[in-house]
């Protein structure tokens, strides 16, 4: 019952499911297109302040998603930390593999992920402890997003669902379970 509100932003990036029996082990690319999904605790609407009438303003829905799904991903390759086929055709130079994979494992270890263009030919990486399938990316990109949601809504606005659209016939949705 009550009121969402549905931000969706559009990026390009390429990624491959290196387990796939099919063509989606090949790299590709696709316009994935995000959409985030919110809604009060309360199911009402602000009632003061200039976010008055608001389930959370679409401005500040649109500038974190700039921030935790444009910026680090929008024509960049999203790869799996564990592709090590894919992943060492971008060790920088004068750097062993196994050296580069050793920093990136801490990095994703403590932050979830890597965004770095620190690589062979400035390629910019977006790398994750998981297959990029839209499923995955829904689940990361509802857990970079949700904090984001309460901070600019001061605690009012949960961020309900986010929606990965990889293909305009192919979607995969990650809900909140209310642990977030
Ligand atoms: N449940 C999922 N299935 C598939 C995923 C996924 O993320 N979750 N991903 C892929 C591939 O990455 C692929 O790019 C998309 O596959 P497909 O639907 O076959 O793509 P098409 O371009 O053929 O789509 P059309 O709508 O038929 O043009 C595969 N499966």
């Amino acid at each position: 019952m009550g009121f969402t509100i549905t931000r969706q932003i559009g990026i390009d990036a390429g990624h491959r499911i290196a387990s796939h029996g099919s063509k989606c082990r090949h790299l590709h690319g696709h316009r994935y297109l995000v959409e985030a999904c919110c809604r009060t605790s309360t199911g009402k609407l602000r009632d003061q302040g200039e976010q008055a009438g608001m389930v959370l303003d679409f401005g500040f829905l649109k500038e974190e998603m700039m921030a935790h799904v444009d910026a680090p991903c929008d024509h960049g390759l999203i790869l799996d930390l564990a592709d090590h086929p894919v992943l060492s055709l971008f060790t920088p130079t004068g750097m062993a593999f196994e050296d580069w994979l050793e920093r990136l494992s801490v990095e994703v270890r403590e932050q979830g992920h890597v965004e770095t263009s620190e690589t062979l030919l400035d390629q910019k990486l977006y790398i994750v402890p998981f297959p990029p399938t839209a499923e995955w990316l829904a689940k990361h990109w509802f857990e970079r997003l949700a904090p984001a949601v309460r901070r600019r809504s001061d605690g009012l606005a949960i961020l309900d669902h986010v929606t990965v659209w990889e293909t305009p016939n192919c979607q995969a949705t990650y809900r909140d379970t209310g642990a977030a």
